[in-house]
């Protein structure tokens, strides 16, 4: 009896803005970067997400879900600030989402919202592990605006490096495991668009590159 081919893995990826890495996983599918892996949903925050784009023209399903609704229904109280109801009843639906997908993986590339246990419960229920992309070593640099903060730090002669990494989502922000890192030297950068464009020419092949080794870590283990 022949072996069956085994099925792609299936990726689900959330984001928030241009995509451009996004873009380099739907370049890199099926090709000996990313093999026997294909993206089955793309899911922006944003309505005006560029990956949205992306995503359509590579004919991948995509969902927009927006935080408004949920602020709506449920309006701050007692000056909450950052309205934990709203985040919540807005993660669930998320995860619901998600899930209904079947994912294998789900890869933050660029999502720029923290993810409570709402939404990390439920998918870590059905086994699906969630990974990201940061542009900061291990333990450096947390939470958002990172570049921003590398480079102001650098013109102020307190570093004259950064990094990027892939990494384990789990609650505390962006402290999961590592999967792959890579330092980078701020050094000849003359401006933050120049630092932007070093890190983000080197995100594009690690994203790839950490997709990979946590879908072979998923198939050892016989689950993807
Ligand atoms: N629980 C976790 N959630 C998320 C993680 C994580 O490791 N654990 N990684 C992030 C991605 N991320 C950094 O890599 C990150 C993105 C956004 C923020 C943040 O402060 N977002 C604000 C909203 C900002 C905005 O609307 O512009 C917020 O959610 O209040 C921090 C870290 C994905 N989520
Ligand atoms: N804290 C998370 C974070 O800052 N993520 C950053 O968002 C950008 C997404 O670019 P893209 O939309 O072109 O892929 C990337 O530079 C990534 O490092």
């Amino acid at each position: 009896m022949s072996t069956p081919t085994p099925q792609p893995a299936r990726i689900t990826v959330l984001i928030s803005g241009s995509g451009s890495n996004l873009g380099a996983l739907i370049s890199a599918c099926n090709t000996p970067a990313l093999p026997r892996a294909r993206i089955t949903h793309v899911i922006s925050d944003r309505k005006d997400a560029y990956g949205l784009t992306r995503a359509a023209d590579a004919s991948i399903k995509t969902t927009y879900h927006g935080i408004v609704p949920y602020k709506k229904k449920y309006p701050d109280h007692a000056g909450k600030s950052d309205f934990h109801d709203a985040r919540r009843a807005y993660d669930a639906d998320l995860a619901n989402l998600v899930i209904a997908g079947t994912p294998d993986i789900v890869v933050c590339a660029g999502f720029m919202r923290i993810l409570t246990p709402s939404f990390l419960d439920p998918v870590k229920a059905q086994a699906i592990p969630i990974i990201n992309l940061h542009p900061s070593k291990p333990g450096d640099l947390i939470g958002a605006g990172c570049i921003q903060r590398a480079w102001d730090e650098f013109e102020a002669n307190k570093r004259t490096e950064t990094g990027i990494m892939i990494h384990y989502v789990v609650e505390e922000v962006d402290m999961g495991e590592p999967i792959v890192h890579e330092t980078i030297s701020i050094q000849g950068c003359t401006s933050l668009s120049d630092l932007e464009t070093r890190i983000h020419e080197r995100e594009h092949s690690l994203i790839v590159k950490g997709t990979n080794s946590a879908l072979q870590k998923l198939s050892k283990h016989g689950k993807a």
